[in-house]
């Protein structure tokens, strides 16, 4: 049976208010139908944010030909959104997702999307909403921030570290690329605390921040785990490389003057390369188990293997 995309908007009286609240609806409630070819049209637009789809001219083609509808969604988002519509057009069930839309005026915004799907004629029509969230979805990047992010320093914190250590595995596995992780602490920090107080103790570890930031690629790491201990992760670097930049670290540190009055702060770290197929803990332990050599061995100094 062909689809009549006027059916639709011939609802009788009932449909007046209807339309009126469509209007100033925020958001965006449409129909969309795809035929079995594969042609995809919106028989119905209403709501504030129709714009987002283009002018009045603009909308009223896409009642014939929707295909353009899609130039404005995000790149990134397009795959994702199209294997929902697959789905929900296989399954008869809902579509619930997340997508950016590039505005007319070049603007970006995030919208939730829902849309019940029916057979219709020999395709599917799918009765749907759209809704801004962008504020949402920037609150949720903030609070995300906040949980990822050690507030002394500003450096990303153990957690941040994890999820990012799990991505780097996956992909060094899958690449069967290189990938080092450096364990590092401070030499007896509590001596700063105690003799220049907390206070002071802080001021140093954020500048013992800045001073490794300073020597560290855009695409290493660096991490506050927790107290005086922090780790980098390098990716794409074999150990001899992780040695050279532990040296360089500790070099940095051992020459710095961090204000502390007949005082030189020095650091130990502890180095590993990820071995293929190990977990995540195997590749901290080996790290933390250096670090602890570092440490047996005379403090300030950079460790890579077991037998040092
Ligand atoms: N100021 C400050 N001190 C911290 C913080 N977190 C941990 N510490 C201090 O770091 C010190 C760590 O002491 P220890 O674990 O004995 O280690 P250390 O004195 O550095 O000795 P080694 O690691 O063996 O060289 C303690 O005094 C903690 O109070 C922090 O956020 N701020």
């Amino acid at each position: 049976m062909p689809f009549d995309t006027t059916t639709l908007e011939q609802t009788g009286e009932a449909s007046q208010p209807l339309a009126l609240l469509g209007d100033r609806l925020p958001g965006l409630i449409f129909q969309c139908y795809r035929s079995a070819e594969g042609a995809i049209r919106f028989p119905y637009l209403a709501g504030a944010d129709r714009r987002v789809l283009g002018d009045a001219r603009q909308r009223q083609r896409l009642a014939v030909d929707g295909r353009h509808a899609f130039d404005r969604v995000h790149p990134e988002d397009f795959p994702r959104l199209m294997v929902a519509v697959e789905r929900s057009a296989k399954s008869l069930s809902l579509i619930a997702t997340q997508v950016r839309l590039t505005r007319p005026g070049g603007s970006e915004a995030w919208f939730g999307v829902r849309a019940q799907p029916e057979p219709h004629g020999d395709g599917t029509l799918w009765h749907g909403i759209m809704v801004d969230i962008s504020e949402q979805i920037a609150h949720q990047a903030h609070l995300r921030e906040l949980s990822d992010t050690d507030e002394l320093t500003g450096l990303p914190n153990r957690r941040k570290l994890m999820s990012c250590l799990d991505h780097q595995l996956s992909l060094s596995c899958r690449h069967g690329t290189p990938l080092s992780l450096i364990l590092f602490d401070l030499d007896h920090f509590k001596r700063v605390n105690d003799t220049w107080g907390h206070l002071k103790g802080d001021e140093v570890l954020g500048r013992l921040s800045e001073l490794c930031q300073e020597l560290l690629r855009g695409e290493d790491m660096l991490a506050r785990l927790g107290g005086e201990e922090f780790a980098v992760l390098l990716p794409l670097t074999p150990k001899p490389q992780a040695l050279n930049v532990a040296q360089r670290l500790r070099e940095r540190v051992a020459g710095h003057d961090f204000g502390l009055p007949r005082h030189r702060l020095t650091i130990s770290l502890g180095v590993a390369e990820y071995r293929i197929g190990e977990s995540r803990e195997a590749l901290i332990d080996r790290a933390d188990c250096h670090l602890y050599i570092a440490k047996e061995s005379g403090r300030n100094r950079a460790v890579g293997s077991a037998e040092e």
